[in-house]
């Protein structure tokens, strides 16, 4: 099963029942973005709970990952290069997934040692298209494409040999977390794991 995490926390009341939620409907990893003041006290509560690894993203600054890191994430995400952040990840053995948008920045990915990068904005770049044309040549580095994925295009994805997970938001709408519909969200996120299978 390929795995796809997501993404935005801005309550950290909302963390615990939705780890329940997530776990329950079969999500195994889960991305926090770093977009939000509760972002950090929600990785730090959503860890406490087993069965889910959560993850923080859009992880801009060592001062971000280290803070991310004591919190208890498991991985960190990027949208780019941030080689900074890509070094004190590996000093501290941190899966890091930085993202990537075109050869040259895969390229320089290799360089600092990555065999998983994200592919960002994935729909935006030139989505399964440009995934596919980059992972013919570079057919060893495993990816995972994030931004604009939907259940109506991640199957074009997940086809690719390369892409070993994607991420993306859309089970979790920001309407339905802040209104507590974990109901709702449980459906969106069984959905999403069948996709995976
Ligand atoms: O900044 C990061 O480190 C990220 O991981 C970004 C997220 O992957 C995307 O924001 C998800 O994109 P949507 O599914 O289109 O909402």
């Amino acid at each position: 099963m390929k795995d796809c995490p997501s993404d935005v926390i801005t309550d950290e009341a909302s963390a615990l029942p939705l780890v329940r939620c997530l776990v329950e409907n079969g999500m195994p990893v889960a991305e926090v973005t770093l977009r939000t003041p509760a972002a950090l006290s929600s990785i730090r509560r959503m860890c406490e709970v087993p069965g889910l690894q959560v993850g923080a993203g859009t992880v801009l600054t060592v001062d971000q990952a280290t803070a991310a890191v004591d919190a208890g994430a498991c991985f960190l995400v990027s949208p780019g290069l941030h080689e900074d952040v890509i070094r004190y990840a590996q000093s501290v053995n941190v899966p890091i997934i930085p993202g990537i948008a075109t050869p040259s920045e895969m390229a320089r990915a290799i360089s600092l040692g990555l065999d998983l990068v994200k592919f960002f904005p994935a729909e935006a770049l030139g989505g399964v298209r440009l995934l596919k044309a980059i992972g013919s040549v570079y057919p060893d580095v495993a990816v995972m494409p994030t931004g604009g994925i939907s259940p109506s295009n991640i199957s074009g994805y997940l086809d690719l040999p390369n892409v070993v997970a994607c991420g993306g938001s859309w089970m979790i709408p920001a309407s339905e977390l802040a209104a507590g519909d974990f109901e709702e969200i449980g459906e969106l996120v069984r959905a999403a794991s069948e996709l995976t299978k």
